[in-house]
């Protein structure tokens, strides 16, 4: 069985843009593990333009699931994360103003900060995964990071996979059996959707987690349209 883990972020910017508090990323987040989901990703960027970090000490008092947060160890995002003690941290190497997050870590070149950062982190019980691409070289580098996960960075395969499946999962397949092999646990994220995650859930075994929330959002807000609009015509009547 592979968990899935809603990443919420897009909730929060559909909040954000009328300044209220509708859509309630609250009330949400608690829906989604009603409807079964395994838990709850978010990704507090340093401009809280979604999540905010108030959000993150909210979740945390009433989620019952799995909570992951997600993004770069600043000093910041370190001290709350310490103080939320999250299931699980993912460290994610995003620039300040990248518009999402755009590439793995370099696990060789930041060893030894991410060593620092990993056990800091697990010496409050938070389990830890590191965002890699699929690079065997770059999983054996996490591993020597001490971290209980890597999570594959999963946005070229998203792009890849409609063209040419099987050289899509090519390279994920290749760089979770390392990951395996040497006693890491495996995530996934970027960009899966309902058109991709059946075929990566086949082609990459040991498959821990996925955490999907750009397409799920896109796609529960599609496949809703059509519900909703007749509700409204209905009361037009
Ligand atoms: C770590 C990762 O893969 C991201 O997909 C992420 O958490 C999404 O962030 P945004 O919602 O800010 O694009
Ligand atoms: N870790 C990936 C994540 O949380 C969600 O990414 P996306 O589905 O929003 O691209």
């Amino acid at each position: 069985m592979t968990k899935l883990s809603v990443n919420i972020n897009k909730i929060a910017t559909l909040r954000n843009a009328r300044g209220g508090n509708m859509p309630d990323l609250i009330s949400v987040a608690k829906d989604i593990e009603e409807f079964g989901a395994d838990g709850i990703t978010v990704h507090p960027r340093p401009d809280e333009r979604h999540i905010r970090y108030a959000d993150v000490y909210a979740l945390k008092e009433v989620l019952k699931t799995e909570f992951n947060i997600e993004g770069n160890p600043n000093p910041r995002f370190t001290e709350m994360v310490l103080e939320v003690r999250p299931e699980q941290v993912t460290l994610v190497p995003d620039a300040v103003d990248a518009i999402t997050s755009n590439a793995g870590w370099d696990t060789k070149k930041h060893k030894v900060y991410l060593q620092e950062m990993i056990q800091t982190f697990k010496e409050k019980g938070i389990r830890t995964s590191i965002f890699v691409d699929p690079d065997s070289a770059m999983v054996e580098g996490a591993a020597e990071t001490g971290t209980d996960r890597v999570e594959l960075y999963t946005e070229e395969y998203a792009k890849v996979y409609p063209q040419d499946p099987e050289k899509a999962i090519k390279a994920y397949a290749d760089a979770a059996r390392t990951a395996h092999s040497l006693g890491l646990g495996i995530n996934a994220g970027h960009d899966l959707s309902l058109e991709n995650i059946a075929y990566f859930k086949k082609g990459i075994s040991h498959l821990q987690e996925v955490s999907i929330g750009h397409a799920l959002i896109c796609e529960a807000i599609y496949l809703g349209l059509e519900n909703v609009v007749n509700m409204y015509l209905h009361r037009l009547k």
